[in-house]
């Protein structure tokens, strides 16, 4: 472990310096796309316009005779699209495959200046971020690049549970964890054959009411998510990296992946990734604060003055801890409406409503 004093410092000569605040602009849904995979690469430019943030994918869904072609797929795409306001990520093959190292070498020295995160796979602890902390800033260094590149992980295995917060807080460069559930599903032997989301088979059942042990009881499918991502959440929140749920691969049943997607961000994930453009909305209607939400938030904030003391409104206490929480809403509201008139009105309108 590097000791607290050198904590900041460029690991290459020449790397640039680590950034002291990890950067949070927007970033409710994290697009997936093939860059290998023609008709998806073509759907880009748009896409760029009304996404978050653009995921060029060279790992996992991407076929071994193809990852050459995504690699360089990605290169091309970069250097011919003009993002705007839109990250660009990539997530590279995991450590131990024979292409990440192709990888990133290729993709920092011909993209570094164009990418925002590369998203590392199957993260099993710190020594993973270490490895590739050292190598992008020699990279960077020979790209003679000035920004440095964040690293995402992926929390998808048993070993990367257990030590989520230190990947949390192995480097500067980490931006935030996502949840793997496929991944992890099958490095824990979890029972379940699919990306994300419920299992039916996962429930609690209400007391028998009488002999019959069939009669009358309800049940309540659980969520088999709820530890991990409450995990993540609070390695994420103490090291000041942002949590983000992963999959949801049943792109057909678009009312649960709305439901899994809303348990995340209200358990504080700031995002989801989308697999296909159908989740897009679903993601950015989820993760942005609901206008009659930010319309409270922001009447308690203006009730609560210099946000001490309790007031009372509509019969619920708020206090200095409530306030809190409100000024979590109202300042990602303003942030996500900065960039969005559209949002910016609902959060208007309902807050004037809720004041008249
Ligand atoms: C566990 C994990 O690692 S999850 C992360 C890895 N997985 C991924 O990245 C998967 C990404 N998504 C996909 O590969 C695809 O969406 C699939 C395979 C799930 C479905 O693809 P399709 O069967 O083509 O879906 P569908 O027919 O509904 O697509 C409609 C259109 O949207 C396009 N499309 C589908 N997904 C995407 C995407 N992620 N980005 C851009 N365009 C897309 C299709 O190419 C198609 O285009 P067309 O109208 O020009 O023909
Ligand atoms: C997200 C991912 O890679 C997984 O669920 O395995
Ligand atoms: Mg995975």
């Amino acid at each position: 472990m590097r000791s607290p004093k050198d904590f900041f410092a460029p690991l290459a000569v020449g790397a640039p310096e680590p950034l002291r605040q990890i950067p949070v602009p927007p970033s409710r849904m994290i697009h997936f796309f093939d860059p290998s995979n023609e008709k998806m690469a073509a759907k880009v430019p748009d896409l760029a316009k009304k996404v978050d943030v653009l995921l060029g994918n060279l790992e996992d869904a991407v076929r071994a005779d193809r990852k050459e072609a995504a690699r360089n797929g990605l290169v091309a795409i970069a250097k011919a699209t003009d993002f705007g306001k839109t990250q660009l990520w990539t997530r590279v093959n995991s450590l131990d495959s024979p292409w990440v190292l192709d990888d990133l070498i290729t993709l920092v020295t011909e993209i570094g200046d164009k990418l925002d995160v590369i998203m590392v796979p199957k993260v099993e602890g710190a020594q993973d971020i270490h490895y590739v902390d050292r190598l992008l800033a020699q990279l960077e260094a020979r790209a003679g690049l000035t920004k440095p590149l964040l690293v995402h992980a992926i929390l998808e295995t048993a070993s990367g549970v257990v030590n989520v917060e230190e990947i949390a807080g192995a480097s500067p460069r980490m931006q935030g964890i996502s949840l793997g559930p496929a991944d992890l599903a099958a490095s824990r032997r979890m029972k379940t054959t699919r990306v994300g989301g419920g299992h039916p088979g996962y429930l609690v059942r209400t007391d028998p009411t009488g002999e019959d042990l069939n009669a009358g009881r309800t049940t309540y499918q659980q969520d088999l998510w709820h530890y991990t991502v409450a995990r993540m959440v609070d390695a994420c929140a103490a090291n000041g990296i942002l949590p983000y749920y992963g999959p949801f691969g049943d792109i057909r049943d678009v009312v649960a992946c709305e439901d899994q997607f809303r348990n995340a961000f209200l358990l504080g994930c700031v995002g989801a990734w989308s697999l296909h453009p159908v989740q897009i909305d679903i993601a950015k209607k989820v993760f942005s604060p609901a206008p009659e939400d930010v319309a409270w938030a922001r009447r308690v904030i203006a009730a609560m003055g210099d946000g001490t003391g309790a007031v009372m409104i509509d019969g619920k206490m708020q206090d200095d801890a409530s306030v809190k929480q409100c000024r979590v809403v109202a300042e990602l509201a303003d942030a996500l409406a900065a960039d969005d008139p559209e949002l910016a009105a609902a959060y208007d309108a309902a807050t004037k409503e809720a004041s008249a």
